[in-house]
């Protein structure tokens, strides 16, 4: 697909519904009784692959997205069996592309009175599965790694499960979500510890389907459950999609962008922060909450920008947006340091060589470091072919870093923005207009 620069951007944008919140309103939606309602599920494939899953084991799930023009609109009806009523698939679960099914359902899986083999993709099968299968195993599950690999295929022996307190090593929501999910099966109370707080939709959506779980610091407790029951989800815009749209308003010249309806909840924001840090003229308007999740309308004025630092407890607030944050960083006047950012290597590709180059392939000055990337703003850039690398985190980016481009960009294998946000093309072309 090929990109032109272009001279402002103007308009509102409704961004589709998050990606995390998603998934999990399925999940707990599966394990309650009754039906569940999901307002402005993101239509992603991540998501549907999730559905996919639990369809598969036995689950009801209505989804007209066909049938509706504005994806907002369409409510997605999941008929639950109740926490005991999963049945066993008959044949693999495929997450496609997602690591967020992988981790979460592995959890459930866990303490099931079935053995399933779960596989995705051959980005997931890269990915680091040890993390879930260490704290999960304390709990007394049975997951062995098929090629013995510690990553997918995993065979899971579903059992009975015991609560633990688990101090992990990485500020990882899909780590910890795993835990909890197997803790509302366990004998006792589970608890997880991770270095830095990571996005907290699990223990939110865990309160709106009467979960007792409480939270502590670092520190999120579950107690084991006995039943759920259905709920009404509206799921707010995803500001990991939102980002593309920020960055594009910051940096192109004479630009306003009103992106509607936004998650901001405090374990997703780091984004704002950093932006403001920089000098970011973004307004938060119509602040409100939809089931605990805090929205609002994102105004975004083109703005001169200054380099930051961007490290620490702040990372896994803004982890899935620091490829565009990056590409921010490009456009802002003197450096800009990303550290503590070692996860980015172990998502769908390793996001900071596939950063690095694409951006050095544009004619920006940045260098990899060890656990992020060290850029200096201020340079001219050119078109240049880019490899998405099948990571749609990469191929928005690289969309977003064209507008600005002297000469054509021509992004590979673009199309797999599918996974967040399937229209993300034609909303970011309508604001161009
Ligand atoms: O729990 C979630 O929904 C997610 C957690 C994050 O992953 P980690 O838990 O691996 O940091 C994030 O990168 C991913 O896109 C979604
Ligand atoms: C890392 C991501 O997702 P997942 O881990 O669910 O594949 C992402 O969406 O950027």
């Amino acid at each position: 697909m090929i990109f032109k620069k272009v001279n402002s951007l103007h308009g509102e944008v409704t961004v589709p519904g998050d990606k995390s919140v998603s998934h999990r309103a399925i999940m707990l939606g599966s394990l309650a009784e009754g039906t569940t309602e999901i307002t402005n599920f993101l239509q992603g494939a991540d998501c549907l692959s999730t559905i996919a899953c639990f369809e598969k084991m036995g689950i009801h799930v209505e989804n007209n997205k066909v049938s509706s023009s504005n994806p907002s609109d369409t409510v997605v009806r999941v008929k639950g069996n109740g926490l005991r009523g999963l049945k066993a698939p008959n044949s693999i679960l495929d997450v496609g592309n997602s690591g967020t099914t992988m981790r979460l359902m592995s959890g459930i899986l866990s303490a099931q009175n079935f053995d399933v083999t779960v596989t995705g993709d051959s980005s997931i099968q890269k990915r680091p599965m040890k993390r879930i299968i260490t704290p999960l195993s304390m709990m007394g599950a049975n997951i062995t790694s098929v090629n013995n690999n510690d990553c997918a295929p995993l065979n899971i022996v579903g059992g009975k499960l015991k609560g633990i307190h688990y101090d992990s090593p990485v500020a990882s929501a899909q780590v910890k979500s795993a835990v909890l999910l197997a803790g509302l099966y366990a004998d006792n109370p589970s608890s997880v510890t991770e270095p830095y707080v990571s996005r907290n939709h699990t223990e939110l959506m865990f309160r709106q389907f009467g979960i007792d779980i409480k939270t502590s610091g670092t520190t999120a407790t579950v107690s084991p459950a006995t039943r759920l029951t259905a709920k009404k989800i509206m799921v707010p815009g995803d500001i990991s999609s939102a980002a593309y749209f920020i960055v594009a308003g910051l940096i192109v010249p004479n630009s306003e962008v009103l992106i509607k309806n936004v998650g901001i909840n405090p374990t997703r924001d780091g984004i704002i922060k950093v932006c403001k840090q920089m000098g970011a003229n973004i307004t938060l308007q119509n602040i409100s909450d939809k089931n605990g999740e805090p929205t609002a309308d994102i105004l975004v004025k083109s703005s001169e920008l200054t380099g930051t630092t961007i490290e620490g407890s702040i990372i896994p607030t803004l982890i899935d947006e620091l490829p565009v944050i990056a590409v921010l960083a490009c456009f802002a006047k003197g450096q800009t340091i990303i550290k503590d950012a070692t996860e980015l290597k172990v998502k769908e590709s390793n996001r900071i060589d596939v950063m690095v180059h694409n951006l050095s392939l544009l004619g920006a000055d940045v260098i990899a470091t060890e656990d992020g990337m060290i850029i200096n703003g201020g340079r001219e850039l050119h078109g240049a072919t880019i490899e998405s690398k099948i990571d749609h985190r990469i191929a928005m980016s690289f969309a977003i870093a064209s507008l600005m481009t002297e000469g054509e960009t021509e992004i590979k294998q673009a199309e797999c923005v599918d996974i967040s946000y399937p229209n993300f093309y034609s909303d970011l072309s309508g604001l161009a207009m």
